[in-house]
């Protein structure tokens, strides 16, 4: 415990983009920060992989260290800020940290969605606080409200666009009709996509964020590898063009639901794919590089949480928040709620997910095709919702939306129809989310 008025100790680790604005914020709001603590809040040591690197904050003197394992296991820091990111030495250091009886702080999402359960029993075991409001939607608090503020509640369902990069790429996409190879060179242009923009384009970063998401809304543990994953790399200015007809958007979605089972058990499904959604929507306005988490419970019903989930300083806000928040727990000598996993929930595959799907068919213009193609949805117990034919002659496409049904019904009828004469090629499946059925 910190007594009142004496300095809380504070390490961090990673003076990258997020942790010199951490580094930043700790120096230029050190008299308000002591005074919501209630004691001085004292930089001890930022571990650096480099030196000699440009940094964007001044360190002060001596305090920078290429020695993180030193500086973590000194044995008189009371919180450690983990802003390394990926897996090692990451996930060693925040062990050290808790064995060495500090509390922690993390935006580390890779970690937590890979590894999570190691650091809560860790954390458990020692007595003290992980937090890690960063790790999803940067500056956007989501993390605490799933914890604290719905614990009373019952979550049924969490919607989120959780990737800046890819939700800036759809966004101009559609509203410049852009393909999506040029919408990527924007985005690395204007500094949102990384140079290798595998992480987020492909999903990774998004399903690392829905197995956080999963695991707190649904008291249960999800790891990144329930998550199924598909990226945007496949989405064609055609899929953004058909869905500006039927009055929808393209959004990469992180859709976690609370799923009851035929025997009355409670299960999880939890999916990252590109879906189109109406344009009434909340998560619709989402506009660039903006993150958004659409919530559903039983009793408050529908809550949205908008901002920037991404960039150094509003990442270090979130960071900060969670800083003081453990930093108040080590002063009164309480520990946060911790890890909630008591539901110990089954994950179901993604055959068993149920959404609406918009399938564009390429087929022969004649007379009893569209029964035929009508026939493959039925015989797989897929209904249609609404049909309509695109083009004439070579260029026919017949446009099926339909009701909702299970992945596995869908893949069913989509192979169906690839082995059909009439169909040149199902040229493109999109799910539909949000609205009504
Ligand atoms: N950037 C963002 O917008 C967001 C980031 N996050 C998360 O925050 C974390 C940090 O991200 P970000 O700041 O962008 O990353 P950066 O790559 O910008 O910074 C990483 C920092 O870690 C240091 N580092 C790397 N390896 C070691 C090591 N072995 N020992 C000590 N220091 C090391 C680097 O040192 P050096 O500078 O010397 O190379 C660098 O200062 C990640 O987990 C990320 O997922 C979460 C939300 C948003
Ligand atoms: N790469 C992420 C930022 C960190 O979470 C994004 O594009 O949203």
């Amino acid at each position: 415990m910190t007594e009142s008025g004496k300095p809380l100790k504070v390490a961090v680790l990673g003076c990258g983009s997020v942790g010199s604005q951490v580094v930043r914020l700790l120096q230029e709001q050190a008299t308000d920060l002591a005074a919501r603590v209630g004691s001085p809040v004292e930089l001890v040591g930022v571990a650096v992989r480099r030196l000699d690197a440009a940094r964007e904050v001044e360190v002060p003197e001596g305090l920078l260290t290429t020695d993180a394992e030193g500086l973590v296991s000194r044995g008189d820091i009371d919180v450690v800020v983990e802003v390394i990111g990926g897996i090692e030495p990451a996930r060693s250091l925040i062990l050290s940290a808790l064995e060495h009886g500090a509390s922690v702080v993390s935006a580390n999402k890779a970690l937590l969605a890979e590894d999570g359960p190691t650091l809560f029993e860790a954390a458990e075991k020692a007595g003290r606080d992980l937090y890690y409001e960063a790790a999803v939607a940067g500056a956007i608090p989501i993390l605490r409200p799933l914890r604290e503020s719905l614990a009373g509640d019952k979550v049924t369902r969490v919607l989120g666009i959780v990737n800046g990069t890819t939700n800036f790429i759809l966004d101009k996409m559609d509203t410049s009709g852009a393909g999506f190879a040029d919408a990527l060179e924007e985005a690395q242009a204007l500094g949102y996509a990384e140079a290798d923009p595998t992480a987020d384009v492909e999903g990774f970063d998004a399903a690392a964020k829905a197995a956080i998401l999963a695991s707190l809304a649904f008291h249960t543990r999800v790891t990144d590898a329930d998550v199924y994953r598909e990226g945007i790399a496949e989405v064609s200015a055609t899929d953004v063009a058909s869905a500006r007809e039927m009055n929808c958007v393209v959004k990469l979605l992180a859709i976690c639901e609370l799923r009851e089972q035929p025997d009355g058990e409670e299960a999880v499904s939890v999916r990252v794919h590109p879906a189109m959604i109406p344009r009434s929507h909340p998560l619709a306005s989402v506009r660039e590089a903006y993150n958004a988490v659409f919530v559903e419970s039983e009793a408050a019903g529908q809550l949205m949480f908008y901002g920037p989930g991404a960039g150094g300083s509003p990442t270090a806000s979130a960071v900060l928040g969670d800083l003081v928040t453990v930093a108040r727990n080590r002063r009164n000598d309480v520990r946060g709620p911790g890890e909630s996993s008591y539901a110990d929930r089954a994950v179901l595959p993604m055959g068993e997910a149920r959404t609406r799907y918009h399938v564009a068919i390429d087929v022969d213009d004649r007379a009893g095709v569209l029964a035929t193609v009508a026939t493959a949805f039925a015989e797989h117990g897929v209904s249609i919702r609404t049909v309509r034919q695109e083009g004439r002659d070579d260029d026919a496409q017949l446009v099926v939306v339909s009701h909702e049904a299970t992945d596995a019904q869908l893949s069913a009828t989509v192979a169906h129809l690839q082995g059909m004469d009439s169909v040149r090629e199902v040229s493109s499946v999109m799910r539909v989310e949000g609205g009504a059925e």
